[in-house]
């Protein structure tokens, strides 16, 4: 089933940014949500991870419906926002096993997988270091091993390679792919297109707040009669 969005209407104090939105990430699809600045794709993902005032429509995860069961909702979900957001006073490790516990997952069947994302992302041997300590792109990474340390049926993530270095950025595509392999759908909103090419299933073009395009890149490209080799020229 994945996520389904049906005629969302979302805003800011009475501002309404998207409206009538509606749209499908199946499970084990990867989808990239695109457009210009101020399109509304981040305000579409702050809907779908259950922030933000639902002015209208619904939001549903394999029949779990956001309004009505927000708990067994947000279980099912993990997030990757475009800022790192980590406690000060936390440790690596103790953030991680917040994580888990905040999904209900085991801890001691779950920290093998942890372990093995810290030392691909050479974060091993860090786990009690706290923020403080760390570098902008290993915040990033910090997000990247809590939420592919979870089981999830929904990958949402904002921006996904900002302050990655190219290593990790394919590491990053990597375990996408692995996610959607094993079933779980994955909603992302990116501006490089040419990279989305590699391991995006379809693309969705917002513009002010509604889907104009669906489909995948060639489809993208011949809608906007550009070539499928210059998709970072869309818009120009
Ligand atoms: N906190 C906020 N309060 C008021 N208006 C906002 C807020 N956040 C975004 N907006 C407005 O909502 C619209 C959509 O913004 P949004 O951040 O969703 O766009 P975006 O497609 O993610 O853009 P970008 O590519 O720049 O990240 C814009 O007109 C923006 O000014």
């Amino acid at each position: 089933m994945g996520l389904q969005v049906n005629n969302l209407k979302a805003g800011y104090a009475g501002h309404v940014v998207i409206d009538d939105l509606s749209f499908s990430v199946p499970n084990g699809q990867i989808v990239a949500l695109v457009g210009l600045n101020g399109a509304g794709k981040s305000t579409t993902l702050k809907q779908v991870i259950g922030q933000g005032r639902l002015l209208g429509g619904s939001i549903s995860l394999d029949g779990r419906d956001l309004t009505s069961q927000p708990f067994e909702y947000k279980q099912l979900l993990a997030y990757i926002p475009e800022q790192p957001i980590l406690y000060d006073e936390l440790t690596l490790a103790e953030h991680l096993h917040l994580m888990l516990e905040a999904h209900g997952q085991d801890d001691k069947t779950h920290w093998s997988r942890v372990e093995e994302l810290l030392s691909m992302f050479r974060l091993n041997g860090k786990e009690h270091w706290l923020p403080i300590h760390f570098s902008k792109g290993m915040k990033q990474k910090v997000m990247l091993v809590a939420a592919f340390a979870v089981d999830s049926q929904l990958l949402v993530i904002d921006e996904p390679f900002l302050g990655l270095d190219v290593l990790a950025q394919k590491q990053l595509i990597a375990l996408m792919k692995e996610k959607a392999q094993n079933g779980t759908a994955v909603l992302l909103t990116t501006h490089l297109l040419d990279q989305a090419k590699q391991y995006v299933d379809s693309f969705l073009l917002l513009e002010e707040g509604r889907v104009s395009f669906a489909g995948s890149a060639e489809e993208l490209a011949q809608s906007k009669n550009k070539t499928n080799d210059s998709l970072d020229d869309l818009f120009s």
